[in-house]
């Protein structure tokens, strides 16, 4: 299992992460993303189902044609781990 991570260490991740906010309990960070159609929309979460299933660990998230909305959290352990920044990087270079 992934251990939580806390203070100090879940702060510098923060940190290191362009365009994601913590959630109000501290235990999950969002991202909306928005793009020209819902064929690029649906191409970007085709990519990160594929990577999701490699890491298992997946999103929680929300599609409306061309917008996606991220949530990452990691159950297992009620709040963020690594997986979820290895995870929040990866999704964040597709963007870029
Ligand atoms: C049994 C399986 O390994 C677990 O349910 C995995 C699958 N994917 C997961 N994804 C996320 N985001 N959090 C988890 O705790 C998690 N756990």
């Amino acid at each position: 299992m992934s251990k939580k991570l806390t203070g100090d260490v879940l702060t510098q991740n923060l940190a290191a992460l362009e365009g994601w906010h913590l959630n109000a309990d501290g235990s999950a960070i969002s991202h909306s993303f928005r793009f020209a159609d819902f064929n690029a929309a649906f191409g970007f979460m085709s990519r990160i189902a594929l990577m999701a299933e490699r890491l298992d660990h997946h999103p929680d998230w929300h599609n409306v044609y061309n917008t996606v909305n991220i949530t990452l959290s990691t159950h297992d352990v009620g709040g963020l781990s690594d997986k979820d920044m290895v995870l929040a990087r990866f999704i964040s270079s597709l963007a870029a």
